[in-house]
């Protein structure tokens, strides 16, 4: 026990303002804010943050596909007229070596001493609702005026006879692997397991990824994903859909084979590394929901749309109350909602603003909103606008012109949604995300000017295709005319 929860010990029960159950991203934005604003916090985690945690294996991940870029620019450069267009030399223990050295700088900004130096009382222990209002953690009570629980989710195993059977990795232990591997097998086709399928193709490996629905990134609008799903496939990525795995086979020296029911019967396939990446699980066991009074179920604990839950004195955010957006920046958004209610007793809900989600393959794919097939089950009339990379200037110039944006608007311009599957699309779409958020109509991003050459530009010249049928309005035409004749 550290010497701070002696002390706490010995002062007895804790009484601060708010508890936060969860050292994650959104847990820390609430207690820093409360604590900067004067209110008396604690903050209950069960890890050493910086060390083993969501924040570090989520750091990691953007790292070891950052180094993936670079063996991948190393192959276009050739392109360009540089270098010789040979295989770039990949040192996967200095790899290995970049992503321990990125994590470590991140440290500091979530140690548990920065957030003491705040003034938070933070202890270093597993929380357990005990009663409806009292916490223990560690050898120390916390009962406190507000709860938010921040706890977070982990890997999901799926059910496949003899999984147990082969140690399969997960987003929380891929890190550790020392050598590339030789065939890895990637069970899921969602954002995680694409963003490691490319990394390891472009380090060398042999690749193949498994998804069960009959498409890649089944949420997502199926014309853009097929622009990353022929990406993947040009860069030899195996890629297969609507997939079953009905049982492993382990192998002598480690390596096994994934029985797959196809549409067309029974097939095997061989590999040395399987990387589950078929979603996350509720972290909730031991937490004592039950004595709190607390409901959750399997996807989550139950909150409503101002983000309590059934205790009103407890609120919950992230990843453990479900839904179908598992983000740093869903997470975040919850605690800036639950920082308005809590501190400033102001109205905040679920779902008033549009959350963005992306997908950092190469191309990127990133999205807000309504794709094209969901607009049209609740609007009568829709208008698709498109503009595609090859036709922006600093696309062609980079040599990065794959992939298009496509928005979905109605006839008098109100935006519902837009994906772009593309370079920078995680950094494009937020115009769109701007837009919807504070209801701008499309011809308002026409109308804003855009420095070239950039590769923004693209949403300039989507939304001018908005005003293009206006061109033959007989009215506008005759106005023209009229106004030309004035000299
Ligand atoms: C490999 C990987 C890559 C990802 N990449 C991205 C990305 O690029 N972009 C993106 O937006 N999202 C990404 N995500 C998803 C994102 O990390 C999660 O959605 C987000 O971290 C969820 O935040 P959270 O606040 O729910 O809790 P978490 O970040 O999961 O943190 C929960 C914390 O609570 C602690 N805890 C758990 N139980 C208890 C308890 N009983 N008592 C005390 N403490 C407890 C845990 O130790 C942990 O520190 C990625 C996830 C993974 C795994
Ligand atoms: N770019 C990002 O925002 C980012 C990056 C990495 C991870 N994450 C988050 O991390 C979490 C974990 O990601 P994930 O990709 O593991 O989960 P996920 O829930 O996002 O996707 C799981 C995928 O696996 C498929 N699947 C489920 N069972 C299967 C089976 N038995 N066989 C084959 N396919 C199966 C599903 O259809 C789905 O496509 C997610 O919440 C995700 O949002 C986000």
């Amino acid at each position: 026990m550290t010497a701070s929860n002696e002390a706490a010990r010995k002062q007895g029960v804790l009484k601060p303002d708010l508890c936060v159950i969860g050292c994650s991203r959104a847990g820390l934005l609430i207690a820093s804010a409360a604590a900067a604003l004067g209110v008396s916090v604690v903050l209950v985690d069960n890890e050493h943050a910086g060390e083993t945690s969501v924040e570090t294996d989520r750091i990691a991940h953007q790292a070891f596909i950052a180094a993936a870029r670079q063996a991948d620019a190393g192959r276009r450069a050739r392109g360009f007229g540089i270098g010789s267009g040979d295989e770039p030399a990949v040192d996967f223990v200095a790899v290995a070596g970049h992503v321990r050295e990125v994590v470590k700088s991140l440290a500091p900004m979530t140690s548990h001493e920065r957030y003491r130096a705040m003034g938070i009382h933070v202890i270093e222990a597993r929380g357990r609702f005990i009663d409806r209002r009292t916490l223990a953690a560690g050898e120390v009570l916390v009962r406190p005026r507000r709860f938010v629980i921040a706890v977070g989710s982990k890997p999901a195993i799926p059910d496949i006879p003899e999984i147990d059977g082969v140690s399969c990795l997960t987003a929380a232990t891929i890190g550790s692997l020392q050598a590339k591997p030789e065939h890895l097998a990637i069970l899921g086709g969602n954002a995680f397991g694409l963003e490691m399928a490319q990394a390891y193709r472009r380090f060398g490996a042999q690749v193949s990824v498994l998804e069960s629905e009959s498409r890649i990134l089944p949420h997502e609008d199926p014309e853009m994903t097929a622009v990353v799903e022929r990406a993947l496939r040009a860069e030899g990525v195996s890629v297969r859909t609507g997939v079953a795995v009905s049982r492993i086979e382990g192998k002598p020296n480690g390596a096994f084979a994934l029985v797959l029911q196809t549409e067309s019967g029974e097939e095997v396939l061989a590999a040395s590394h399987l990387l589950v990446a078929t979603g996350r699980k509720m972290d909730l066991e031991g937490l004592g929901l039950g004595n709190a009074a607390v409901e959750a179920g399997p996807s989550g604990i139950w909150v409503d749309r101002g983000l309590r839950t059934t205790n009103r004195r407890i609120y919950a955010v992230g990843d453990c109350i479900g839904g179908s957006e598992f983000s740093i920046h869903a997470a975040s958004h919850h605690a800036e909602l639950v920082l308005r209610r809590v501190l400033f007793r102001l109205p905040a809900r679920l779902g008033a603003a549009p959350v963005p989600r992306a997908t950092f393959t190469d191309p990127e794919l990133a999205s807000v909103g309504f794709a094209e097939e969901e607009a049209r089950v609740r609007h009568r009339e829709i208008r698709i606008l498109r503009w595609a990379f090859v036709d922006n200037d600093r696309a062609l110039a980079e040599r990065c012109s794959t992939g298009h944006l496509k928005a979905v608007v109605t006839p008098n311009g109100q935006i519902l949604g837009c994906t772009i599957a593309g370079p920078r699309a995680g950094e494009l779409i937020m115009p769109w995300v701007l837009a919807m958020a504070r209801n701008l109509k499309v011809s308002d991003l026409a109308g804003l000017v855009y420095p070239y050459p950039t590769l923004s530009e693209i949403t300039k010249s989507a939304a001018v295709e908005f005003l293009k049928p206006s061109a033959q309005n007989p009215w506008v035409r005759r106005f023209v005319g009229f106004v030309s004749r004035l000299g």
